[in-house]
């Protein structure tokens, strides 16, 4: 290996490590040598052999690289404009909260232009290992699935269970059709520790109890309890709303949930439930109430609404590259609070009339942006449950604050570990200082320029990395992009169509 390929390797190994949060002692002591030896690798002054990395990328839970087969990485040749239009895909959130309703119903589901992302990959291997029969019907993305009769609990994929934290709404639908049953520890990205107390709390008044021991959940239901009285949900979360949703759902009364998310991904799933006979009032609103229907068995046809987040991500790909593109398909509900900070950071760009979804409720339309000169916002920028700057869309205000003049400050509350990895930007040439683990200051404008990094383990930080790179003078390479695409199909295809040059590769 060359000096400079050592260096190179050395970089991602601490990048990884970084992101995993440890010390360079801390590595040491799982491959059993000295944080003098971790220091020379991470360096570059260490050979290694294939075995060394090999156990490193184990260790780190990050192939560092690989012969074939292995991760894939992106390299960027930034600082083209970008043109044209492009179409938002359906979003993630409702994709995986619709797949395990589906288990609600005896009949088939057929969900429309589902997005083709590994999140929904994994669960339907998950949902397939079970025994649920689940068909891609064609290119644009219909997927039937028809559940069985008796579901085989004991044959789950617990593999790809534990890759994604969708598996947590697997509770609520479950509860009807089993007494007993185990479900393996929800995963996803890596954003700290993501509570599931909220959900327990909110399916103990339908009787289910859930004991967590040796990474999986072990669930008891007691049918004689049934809530007597409205559930107030502890944190207004949208997964926990879910699933208080599809317990409510099968229950065979009325049920009042309180504080309840009115995000995008609750309202698609009311609207697929509300086909399936189950009335729900407050739609939109933090009160619903849910008339359960005891069984259902209906063959269902849903279209879920486009993403927010997705439309969040390529309009801050426009903004960064100083492009006009148009962006069709818009949730604008969803991205109202967004755009009018936008406005007030100074992006101009116009928007058509709203149509309606093909689920014929949520209101979209198409945005066309402009190059523009941004200013820093006078106030910080931070999320907040529905109606509020979405949470996964904070991220992406890292990358447009660093290219507006003066200081823009970020505080996200809500990920214990998510505010860190936008310091990756600095190695493209930004300036974002970690104030405490919440809080980023971002001066800009930035000037990017390409580098080579280690994908941040959580999604839209590796998104915001990836933007950055396409706005750097240069070349770029961002390595093990799996994280991207748990929550987006064919990014870099799709790119490229609007005149992005990102190529997708593996190791030797
Ligand atoms: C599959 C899916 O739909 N995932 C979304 C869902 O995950 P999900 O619903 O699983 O989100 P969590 O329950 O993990 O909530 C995210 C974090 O916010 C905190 N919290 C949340 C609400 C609240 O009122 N107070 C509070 O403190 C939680 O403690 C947690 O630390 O919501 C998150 C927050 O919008 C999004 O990032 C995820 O993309
Ligand atoms: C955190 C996210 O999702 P998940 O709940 O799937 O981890 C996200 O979409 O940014």
């Amino acid at each position: 290996m060359t000096v400079d390929y050592l260096s190179r390797i050395g970089n991602l190994i601490r990048d990884a490590r970084k992101h995993r949060g440890w010390t360079q002692t801390q590595l040491a002591d799982v491959l059993g040598t000295s944080q003098s030896a971790v220091n020379r690798i991470e360096k570059g002054h260490q050979n290694l052999t294939l075995e060394m990395l090999a156990r490193i990328g184990e260790a780190l839970d990050s192939e560092i690289v690989s012969l074939g087969g292995g991760p894939v990485h992106l390299r960027v040749v930034g600082g083209r404009p970008l043109s044209g239009s492009i179409d938002v895909k359906s979003s993630k959130n409702a994709g995986v909260a619709l797949l395990c309703a589906s288990l609600l119903n005896k009949g088939r589901t057929t969900l429309r232009k589902v997005a083709r992302i590994e999140e929904v990959n994994r669960l339907l291997e998950v949902l397939n290992s079970i025994g649920v029969k689940t068909t891609w019907l064609n290119d644009a993305g219909d997927l039937e699935i028809v559940p069985p009769a008796h579901l085989d609990l004991a044959g789950m994929d617990a593999a790809a269970a534990r890759r994604t934290r969708s598996i947590i709404m697997f509770l609520g639908p479950l509860m009807h059709r089993e007494d007993t049953f185990d479900l393996p520890y929800a995963g996803g990205c890596d954003l700290g520790t993501r509570t599931v107390e909220p959900h327990m709390a909110a399916l103990r008044p339908f009787g289910l109890e859930i004991k967590a021991t040796a990474g999986e959940y072990h669930a008891v239901v007691n049918r004689a309890i049934s809530p007597g009285k409205p559930i107030v949900l502890t944190e207004r979360g949208d997964t926990v709303t879910e699933n208080a949703i599809m317990a409510a759902a099968r229950f065979d009364g009325v049920t009042v949930i309180r504080n309840a998310s009115s995000n995008y991904m609750v309202q698609d799933l009311c609207f697929y439930l509300d086909l399936l006979g189950v009335r729900i009032d407050g739609v939109g609103s933090t009160t619903l109430t849910v008339h359960g229907v005891a069984d259902i068995d209906v063959d269902v046809d849903y279209a879920p609404s486009e993403d927010p987040i997705e439309a969040m991500s390529l309009l801050t790909a426009a903004i960064v590259t100083s492009s006009e593109i148009t962006i069709r398909r818009v949730p604008i509900e969803f991205m109202e609070i967004e755009l009018a900070l936008l406005e007030e950071m100074g992006l101009d760009y116009s928007r058509t009339d709203e149509y309606l979804a093909e689920n014929g409720r949520t209101r979209l339309v198409d945005l066309t942006t402009r190059p523009s000169e941004l200013h820093a916002p006078i106030d910080k920028i931070h999320p907040m449950p529905f109606p509020g700057l979405n949470i996964d869309n904070l991220p992406f205000f890292a990358a447009i604050a660093a290219t507006a003049t003066g200081q823009t400050l970020i505080h996200d509350w809500v990920y214990e570990n998510r505010a860190i990895y936008l310091t990756d930007l600095n190695k493209l040439g930004a300036s974002v200082k970690l104030l405490d683990p919440h809080r980023v200051m971002v001066e800009g404008p930035t000037h990017f320029s390409g580098a080579e990094i280690m994908c941040p383990p959580a999604l839209r930080p590796a998104v915001v990395t990836l933007i950055a790179m396409m706005a750097a003078k240069g070349t770029s390479v961002l390595r093990s992009v799996y994280v991207i695409n748990r929550g987006y199909e064919d990014l870099a295809t799709r790119l490229n169509s609007l005149g992005a040059q990102i190529e997708t590769f593996r190791d030797i």
